[in-house]
């Protein structure tokens, strides 16, 4: 059975850039060379002396066809000929040092370029990963940052070789024969216009190419990320249609890049022909006349080739700058993004110590102007204190509690630590004293030690086991052939549930923060387990404040403060006790007995009312 899906929309703003002009982004990319001035001089003085010996060839070419074989007199051959070897020799010598350099050059352009883009995307709003896809950003970083390098270096050196060769080769031809020279420049219109026809035409091609690929490595991530839910529903066969779609795209886009191209070089290279071929047709006519000799009718076709040659590689380097122009756009999209508060040196770092007082005053948020999500939120949270966040799915808790690192930014109101606004404070220092336990335990593809020294970089081994003792994972640990050292698989795929919590507690543990925020979690784990990251996790809340998105009615009960959230505003605060004895939505949750999970309560009363 076929499953055809739609292709990526194209106007979807996941795979698209702002448009460029050729000239931004070169202008651009430009900035990256700079460090680089004696490579670029380098490469360019070796690529031009290759390029002046190469030159030797037309003149010893008509020297040994007139002076040595027509005049018949071998006194200069061997000359001409060691002369001959020395200049190819130099020639290629010097190419190869050319090559050597700018492979360096290139390699170091690349790598800065790669560094800055990875440093701008790492800080830049969680926001903006809500928007993007994975596989998008990658191919920007992988893919298009090498494109849009190849042109600068590339054609720095090439374009300068060939402009300046162009230059030289004419004088010479014009200083030969002039009027053979006048009429080797007869496809010149034909050639600049053909130039000027692509590269008007060229930028929408390379775009939609350039967007076609990152659809489908966008869609190869997700889906690499989702293999056990396709395993699961069976839709290997649905999976494989929707990437051909993707790849097909891609594969159309290559197409109408590569069908222009098969079109227009060729075309370009017939027009340079129709050079050659004029001039040895008057050439020949001059030469039958007795005006030129034939070697010098040689010398002049073999400078031809240096003057058709160059201007061959400026249409190659103009296809490439099409390309780069593409991939620009999108590298520069990510370095224009305005990174997390940009203006961080007029920010202040948290007055240490931090004793984690948390306190929310009219907090309004939404992720998009169209639809807020918190309204007018105030809370309390004394040093030390454990808040529960309860309310049904939706209410806005996540969002809450997400505010503090300010993963997002506020709307309005103000949020403080131990008295000092969030909004003016650096983030690295507000992070540090914040840690995040999430639902779902995120581990890094590396060792456990790695994953739990991720809390503490500099940690001793006795923190690090300390921490792994005190989040119940030390045993476990042990028990593994390799123990600290076991590699944990992607994303921690090699653990189980349990103990994936347990490794991310031990982190937490180690980065030892005042501020814990921990989104409880609901998967079940068997009793002995549970028993163990409870226990765990009643170590890593005690003497912090504590957010805790709670689910389980027993973690609630021990909270000093629970707060229930409906819509976006928290609509009862209080302790269990008091909430109970209030009589409002919690208590009648409270009263729906025999559930583990507060979220099932919700469930029921929704149904009863
Ligand atoms: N990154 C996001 N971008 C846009 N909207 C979002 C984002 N995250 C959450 N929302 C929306 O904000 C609202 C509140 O979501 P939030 O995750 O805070 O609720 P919650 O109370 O934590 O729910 P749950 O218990 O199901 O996790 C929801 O309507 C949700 O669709």
């Amino acid at each position: 059975m076929s499953h055809r899906s739609a292709p990526y929309s194209r106007k979807d703003p996941t795979f698209s850039a702002k448009s460029r002009s050729t000239w931004e982004v070169v202008r651009r990319v430009s900035v990256y060379l700079k460090p680089y001035k004696l490579m670029a001089f380098a490469t360019m003085a070796f690529a031009l002396l290759s390029t002046g010996f190469s030159l030797a060839f037309p003149k010893l070419a008509h020297l040994i066809i007139d002076d040595v074989i027509l005049s018949k007199n071998a006194a200069h051959l061997t000359r001409y000929g060691i002369g001959l070897i020395g200049a190819f020799l130099f020639r290629d010598l010097f190419n190869s040092l050319r090559i050597r350099i700018n492979n360096i050059f290139e390699q170091n352009v690349i790598f800065d370029m790669r560094r800055a883009v990875y440093a701008r995307l790492q800080r830049l709003p969680v926001g903006y990963f809500d928007q993007r896809s994975s596989g998008d950003l990658m191919t920007r970083v992988l893919e298009d940052v090498n494109s849009v390098e190849r042109v600068l270096i590339d054609g720095t050196e090439q374009g300068t070789v060939a402009i300046l060769s162009i230059i030289v080769v004419l004088v010479i031809l014009f200083w030969t024969n002039p009027l053979l020279a006048a009429v080797a420049l007869i496809p010149i219109p034909l050639l600049a216009g053909g130039a000027l026809w692509y590269t008007l035409t060229a930028h929408r091609r390379y775009r939609l190419q350039r967007e076609s690929a990152s659809a489908m490595n966008a869609l190869l991530m997700d889906n690499l990320q989702g293999v056990r839910q396709i395993k699961a529903f069976g839709h290997e066969n649905h999976e494989d249609s929707r990437f051909a779609n993707r790849a097909d795209d891609l594969r159309k886009g290559s197409l109408a890049v590569m069908r222009v191209w098969a079109w227009y070089s060729p075309a370009m290279t017939f027009a340079a022909s129709l050079g050659v071929s004029l001039v040895l047709w008057l050439g020949g006519r001059q030469v039958l006349d007795g005006k030129l000799l034939p070697g010098q009718l040689v010398e002049f076709l073999l400078y031809l080739s240096f003057f058709y040659e160059p201007i061959r590689q400026l249409h190659a380097l103009n296809q490439m700058l099409q390309a780069a122009r593409a991939g620009g756009e999108r590298v520069f999209d990510i370095l224009d993004a305005s990174v997390e508060r940009a203006d961080s040196q007029s920010r202040k770092e948290l007055h240490i110590p931090v004793r984690g007082e948390v306190v929310y005053t009219n907090v309004s948020f939404g992720y998009s102007n169209a639809k807020p999500v918190l309204h007018n939120v105030s809370l309390h949270a004394r040093a030390g204190e454990m808040i529960a966040l309860v309310g049904p799915t939706g209410a806005g808790k996540s969002t809450l509690v997400n505010l503090l690192p300010a993963f997002y930014e506020i709307t309005s109101g103000n949020i403080t630590i131990d008295g000092q606004n969030i909004g003016g404070t650096e983030l690295e220092s507000l992070r540090k004293h914040i840690s995040v336990v999430s639902q779902e335990a995120f581990l890094f593809n590396g060792t456990i030690r790695e994953n739990i020294l991720y809390g503490k970089l500099n940690a001793t081994e006795e923190e690090m086991i300390g921490a792994a003792k005190a989040a119940n994972c030390h045993d476990f640990i042990c028990r593994l052939p390799e123990g600290y050292d076991s590699r944990v698989g992607e994303r921690g795929v090699k653990l189980s549930v349990g103990e994936k919590q347990r490794v991310s507690i031990a982190r937490a543990l180690l980065k030892n923060a005042p501020i814990l925020i921990l989104d409880e979690a609901t998967a079940s784990v068997d009793t002995g387990t549970e028993k163990l990251i409870q226990e765990a996790l009643e170590r890593l809340m005690r003497n912090r404040t504590s957010f805790v998105i709670a689910h389980r009615l027993s973690t609630i009960r021990k909270a000093n403060q629970i707060l229930v959230m409906q819509h976006g505003e928290i609509i009862e605060r209080g302790t269990h006790d008091g909430l109970l004895a209030t009589g409002g939505l919690y208590a009648r949750l409270a009263r729906i007995q025999n559930t583990t999970f507060i979220e099932d309560s919700f469930e029921k009363l929704t149904a009863v009312e």
